[in-house]
């Protein structure tokens, strides 16, 4: 889908039915997924986010946006492990998650992307993405390094999907590049294709169009509606690009000052007075 057909995302029956008019199975959002309750997360005195609750549902791409210091990526870090808040529950694929470490929750198919791209410099491409497939290696060490049966199947598989995100993201050039080396743009896309590489339920990518000019972004648009329309991956994503929420979330979610300040459609959540305040700089006094 090209990032103009995605202008029509945000509309739901246009989007549904230009699908079926090009005879394309159309996206149908699903079931709830991920369920945040109550959820309060303080550092010291700081609370940075306050009794917030929002639920995610399968096969849709839920942003969250706010302002600077709003509590988005502590709420990101809340989703994929990182930070245990105080207070509150978190649903997810119907059951209800104790304290689990961040490489857990991996393994439960959550994978993220990074505000500041994370990957391994001196690295290729290829070998970043693979590094994506970790979670997924069933050999040990040592049938890996004598390069025995399984490991040897194993590691062919690993190859073989790593290849193919290769392909979808278009990246074949620079297969063979230390990450190093590239423009800012592909590097993120590199870290894309990483975090695509653990085959995640759940995708959450971190101001994913952060420093990109508009070509780039436009690039990065349709590679997310293209992971969420091809592999039905549920999306979760913070960006500041209003434009870029506006065209491709299906609901957003609005933090401010660590509360929730607004939930809905692109259409409702732009219409909602506290949103337009929290913009405009409104003091909360
Ligand atoms: N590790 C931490 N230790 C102490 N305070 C923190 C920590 N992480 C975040 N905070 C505080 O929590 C609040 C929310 O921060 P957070 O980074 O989640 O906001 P944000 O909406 O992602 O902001 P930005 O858009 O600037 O990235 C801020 O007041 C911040 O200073």
């Amino acid at each position: 889908m090209s990032i103009h057909a995605a202008e029509a995302a945000s509309d739901d029956v246009a989007y549904a039915s230009q699908e079926e008019a090009h005879g394309i199975e159309p996206r149908r959002i699903g079931g709830t997924v991920m369920e945040m309750k109550n959820i309060t997360l303080r550092f010291g005195g700081v609370t940075a986010i306050k009794d917030i609750s929002f639920d995610i549902k399968e096969h849709e791409i839920r942003a969250i946006i706010g302002p600077n210091g709003a509590g988005k990526s502590s709420m990101l870090n809340v989703i994929n492990g990182f930070y245990h808040p105080q207070e509150g529950e978190i649903w997810f694929r119907g059951a209800k998650r104790g304290p689990m470490k961040p490489y857990e929750i991996a393994q439960q198919g959550i994978a993220r992307t990074f505000q500041n791209i994370a990957l391994f410099k001196g690295m290729t491409t290829l070998d970043n993405i693979m590094t994506g497939r970790m979670t997924m290696m069933k050999t040990n060490f040592w049938q890996q390094a004598m390069w025995w049966g399984s490991a040897q199947r194993e590691e062919v598989e690993h190859r073989r999907r790593v290849e193919e995100i290769i392909d979808f993201l278009e990246i074949q050039a620079i297969r063979k590049t230390p990450v190093g080396r590239l423009p800012y743009g592909l590097q993120k896309r590199v870290e894309l294709g990483r975090a695509l590489a653990a085959e995640p339920k759940l995708l959450l990518l971190d101001e994913p169009m952060a420093g990109m000019n508009v070509e780039e972004k436009e690039d990065m648009c349709r590679f997310i509606l293209d992971v969420n329309d091809e592999f039905g991956t549920t999306i979760a994503l913070i960006e500041h690009d209003m434009g870029v929420v506006m065209d491709i979330a299906d609901r957003v979610v609005v933090l401010d000052y660590g509360r929730k300040i607004g939930d809905g459609t692109p259409e409702e959540v732009r219409a909602n007075q506290d949103v337009i305040d929290a913009y405009l700089g409104v003091s909360h006094d």
